[in-house]
């Protein structure tokens, strides 16, 4: 076994059907009085129903996250938490909305309570991004990291299918590269594994019953495993490529993931096979990055990112954007190769065996 640094993230998880309902407890449990309740304009209502439900320990609702956390929105979020005197913030909804509760922590040092409604992961990660005059920036910081997480599977009966499998697979990305990054470890390598499997395991069952609240509960179990793994090791290719499409071209992120993931876990296979023969055992595939490729098609996600909007003849500058500044990565990077692996995920074939 190799020498490692395992350096754990405090997080309360409640987790279950109904668990929302302990809300209020866990505010006292911080010592908060007044919070903040934050959503993306599309879920305000649940906001509101979650402040009203709170009374007097609701100091308001802020519903207006947005994917990526343009600082406008991140100005506003804080200046609000800071009129209304909030003592802490709820992030009720996917990705976008605890990166808003993030961007108020980094500030402000307010304590996030997460209610994650999507299978993203952020609630459980210490990395915050913010984007400015089109460019996103990321950092990590352990201010932000959520306190408490409320895995509540009621809450994501209603995430259309859709979103439900390319947010699944957003997870895997990390549980993927968290096997085999740098400073990966035995424990996080473990919940990666573990992780995978559970995600591997609802997506089926989320598709042929979105009201299933055991698969609903398996994809949440997913996501914490998942997000906990991006949380302590680092991102490879795969992430750089991701935050590449989504931060120069607009590509949507949960679907990006989904269609980068197969062929970026291909361009590393040979040199992880270690990290691939546990992802293959994990998803119950003979191949990891066939196997990703199947679950997303299987599964109805997209799989060409020409069918995310992404044009051909952007290809080559995305190419050089992902191979400036790259993340560690178990394999060189090597610009001909990630051009290559940009086009094949571009018309969406299935990753080559390298
Ligand atoms: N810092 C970190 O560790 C991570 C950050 N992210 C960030 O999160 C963002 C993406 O988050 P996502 O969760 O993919 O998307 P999102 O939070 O933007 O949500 C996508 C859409 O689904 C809606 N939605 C969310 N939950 C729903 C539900 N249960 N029912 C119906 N509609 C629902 C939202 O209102 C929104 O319109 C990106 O900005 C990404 O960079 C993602 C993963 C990790
Ligand atoms: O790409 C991901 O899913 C992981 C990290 C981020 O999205 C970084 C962020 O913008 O918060």
């Amino acid at each position: 076994m190799n020498a490692f640094v395992y350096n754990a993230h405090a997080a309360r998880v409640v987790f279950g059907a109904g668990s929302l309902q302990h809300l209020e407890r866990e505010i006292e449990l911080l010592g908060a009085r007044r919070a903040l309740v934050l959503s993306t304009p599309g879920h305000r209502m649940q906001a509101e129903q979650v402040a009203q439900h709170l009374g007097t320990k609701a100091a308001g609702v802020f519903a207006g996250a947005v994917m990526h956390v343009p600082i406008e929105a991140a100005r506003e979020a804080r200046a609000e938490a800071g009129r209304l005197r909030a003592d802490c913030a709820i992030a009720l909804g996917g990705g976008s909305t605890v990166g808003l509760g993030k961007a108020i922590a980094l500030e402000s040092g307010l304590p996030i309570v997460a209610i994650p409604t999507t299978y993203a992961g952020s609630e459980m990660t210490p990395i915050y991004g913010i984007t400015e005059a089109g460019l996103k920036k990321t950092g990590k910081d352990a201010k932000v990291l959520p306190r408490t997480v409320i895995y509540d599977p009621e809450l994501s009966a209603g995430l259309p299918v859709a979103l439900s499998v390319t947010s699944g697979m957003n997870a895997m990305a990390h549980a993927a590269e968290g096997l085999y990054a740098q400073d990966r470890n035995p424990i996080m390598s473990l919940m990666a594994e573990e992780g995978l499997a559970a995600m591997a395991r609802a997506l089926p069952g989320i598709v042929s019953d979105p009201a299933d609240i055991e698969a609903r509960s398996q994809a949440l179990y997913g996501a914490w495993l998942c997000g906990t793994v991006l949380g302590n090791v680092g991102m490879a290719l795969h992430h750089k490529l991701c935050h590449t499409l989504g931060g120069s071209f607009n590509l949507p992120h949960a679907e990006c993931h989904t269609v980068v993931l197969p062929h970026a876990v291909a361009y590393n296979t040979s040199a992880a096979p270690e990290a691939m023969a546990r992802i293959a055992r994990a998803i119950g595939a003979d191949d990891a990055a066939g196997g990703l490729y199947d679950l997303a098609r299987e599964n109805g996600a997209p799989v060409a990112l020409r069918d995310l909007g992404m044009k051909e003849a952007d290809l080559d500058r995305a190419a050089d954007i992902a191979v400036s500044n790259p993340y560690w990565n178990p394999r060189p990077i090597e610009r001909t190769a990630i051009r290559a692996l940009l086009q094949d995920a571009w018309r969406g074939s299935p990753p080559p065996t390298r």
